[in-house]
């Protein structure tokens, strides 16, 4: 009998998705949804329970059960990858074909190939994504723009970036694919068909099969994502210990549990991501009923020089250089500009203050959202590293943080204020609109928006109504009130776009808006409301 047998792919089948939905590809995916399903759900309700404890006034602090591994210094990480030696630059985007050719050929030294916050888990994305990256190792993808003529191609070998690829959550589920009647997890799913692919393609191209592992909450999930490797390495008989990840440390919890992550993942690891704005999205989430302390500024007023989020920066640096591993830099959401040279200017020199600030922390190198950026971004980077490939000889040991200075949320300086407010609204609903289109980002009002920004937008609104916060010029936040705005800047985007204002679609953003800002039950994911409107 086939590990296949009792699987079902219920999604329609386009041209060439028999390349990806091998009989083989999908007896891997069979093999790690029986093995590994039930504890997946199990750590799901472990991440409930945690949460029931905080809503009832508990807190968050580093485990007492795992201060030997934290105490053990002798332990490190296993070396990089060959190719993830030098990261000092790294482009993250969508996988359509277009953005694979100009992501590898930007000029960084990796690329994160994104089905998570950049990307909307369309059944179609996730197969011609696969397909794309794919194509791109075996250098038979290529792309012609019809309205412009404009033909991609790919540049030579060794000036491509590394791909590193970034599966879905482990709370994502694959309702397309069905095993013993059961729908699988999209992080299984995506990780199963890229390697059975590609794993081999990159070993033979002398590098390895690499991953970003986004949104944990906990070491056990990091065990669970390294009984995977282990796992799917001997059923293609590839040597344990070949799969190397990045952790984005990029969940309140997870910020107490940096170094037993690298523990769990130490034969795979290939260091820790600080992932600024899932981590804006969980403080706001896990302390969203807990009344004024914990009540952040709007969006546009939290900077990374925040307390809170320097202490979460600096204990993620001096973690991953005291365990040999990287530290990599997050996102400026600033979006430079082809067209407004003043709008490329504001951003160009924010993200150079951004990777400026990261460098001299030690991190060993950074994110950046568009090809515009790379060379900024190389350039800060090269001041600081010069011709080493990273600075992780730099330990940080004088830094010390506290649980306290994780969860100093009070001490962030910033208001609360109408314009904030209108401001998440009209965010939200432009970016459910374009999620719901197909894409996963966009930039607005010349910032980049995701999932994970558009996750910060929609529990602000629903913290502030949850906790009757007043704005600063003295408004008290309500369902009613935002209901107006709702109205108001809904108004406002059917003016601005004329004929290019898709009815219909804004009419779903603003259900699913409602229903994420204005129910009394929170929902842990915009995502998963959002991704049961799909057929
Ligand atoms: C919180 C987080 O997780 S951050 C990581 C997840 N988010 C992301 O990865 C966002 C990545 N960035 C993007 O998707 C895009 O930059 C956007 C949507 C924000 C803006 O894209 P556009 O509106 O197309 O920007 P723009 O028109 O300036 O693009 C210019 C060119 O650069 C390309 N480009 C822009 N961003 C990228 C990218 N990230 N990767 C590859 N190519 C890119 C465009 O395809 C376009 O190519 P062309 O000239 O050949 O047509
Ligand atoms: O994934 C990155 C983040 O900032 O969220
Ligand atoms: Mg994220």
């Amino acid at each position: 009998m086939a590990a296949r047998d009792g699987l079902e792919v219920t999604g329609p089948l386009g041209d060439r998705y028999d390349e990806i939905l091998t009989p083989e590809a999908l007896d891997l995916v069979a093999v790690l949804h029986r093995e590994f399903g039930a504890r997946r759900k199990e750590l799901l309700k472990a991440r409930a329970e945690r949460q029931e404890r905080l809503s009832a006034g508990g807190t968050l602090d580093f485990l007492p059960d795992t201060a030997a591994v934290r105490a053990d210094d002798s332990w490190r990480v296993n070396e990089p990858g060959k190719g993830l030696e030098d990261r000092r630059v790294e482009i993250t985007g969508p996988t359509d074909r277009k953005m694979t050719i100009n992501a590898l050929n930007s000029g960084a030294k990796v690329w994160l190939a994104d089905f998570e916050d950049a990307n909307t888990p369309l059944w179609t994305n996730m197969i011609e994504g696969q397909l794309s990256l794919r194509d791109a190792l075996d250098r038979t993808i290529d792309f012609t723009d019809a309205k412009s003529g404009k033909s991609y191609a790919l540049k030579a070998d060794e000036e491509l970036a590394t791909i590193v690829v970034r599966p879905r959550g482990w709370h994502m589920e694959e309702k397309h694919v069905l095993v013993d009647g059961e729908p699988i997890s999209g992080s299984l799913f995506d990780f199963a068909l890229y390697f059975f692919h590609c794993a081999r393609r990159q070993l033979a191209k002398g590098k390895g099969p690499y991953f970003y592992l986004p949104k944990m909450e906990s070491h056990l999930e990091a065990r669970l994502w390294n009984d995977v490797f282990n796992l799917a390495q001997d059923e293609l008989e590839i040597p344990r210990g070949t799969i190397r990840a990045t952790v984005l440390i990029e969940t309140i919890p997870a910020a107490f549990e940096m170094e037993e992550i690298l523990y769990e993942l130490r034969d795979h690891s290939a260091g820790l991501n600080a992932g600024r704005w899932d981590y804006l999205f969980s403080v706001i989430k896990k302390f969203r009923d807990r009344g004024a302390d914990f009540v952040l500024p709007e969006r546009n007023a939290i900077t990374m020089t925040a307390p809170f989020m320097r202490a979460y920066t600096e204990l993620l640096v001096r973690t991953c250089h005291k365990r040999g591993a990287h530290a990599i830099g997050g996102m400026a959401a600033f979006i430079p500009s082809r067209k407004d040279a003043e709008v490329n200017k504001v951003a160009l020199e924010k993200v150079r203050a951004d990777k400026t600030r990261e460098s001299g922390d030690g991190f060993d190198g950074s994110w950046v959202a568009h090809p515009d950026l790379v060379p900024v971004c190389r350039e800060v980077f090269d001041g600081v590293l010069g011709d080493k490939p990273n600075q992780r000889d730099r330990l940080r040991e004088e830094v010390k943080v506290a649980a306290a200075d994780l969860l100093n949320i009070k001490a962030t300086p910033g208001d609360i204020t109408e314009a904030g407010l209108r401001g998440n609204v009209d965010v939200a609903l432009r970016y459910l609109a374009t999620w719901l289109d197909g894409a996963g980002a966009v930039a607005i009002h010349n910032l980049m928006e995701d999932a994970a920004t558009a996750e910060i937008s929609r529990s602000q609104v629903w913290q502030w109504i949850y906790n009757g916060v007043v704005t600063a010029e003295g408004q008290k936040i309500t369902k009613e009130w935002v209901e107006q705005i709702l109205d108001e800047e809904l108004a406002k985007i059917r003016t601005e776009l004329g004929d290019a204002f898709n009815e219909p679609r804004y009419n779903q953003a603003v259900a699913l808006f409602k229903e994420v800002t204005l129910a009394d039950e929170y929902s842990e994911f915009l995502t998963t409301p959002a991704y049961v409107r799909f057929p």
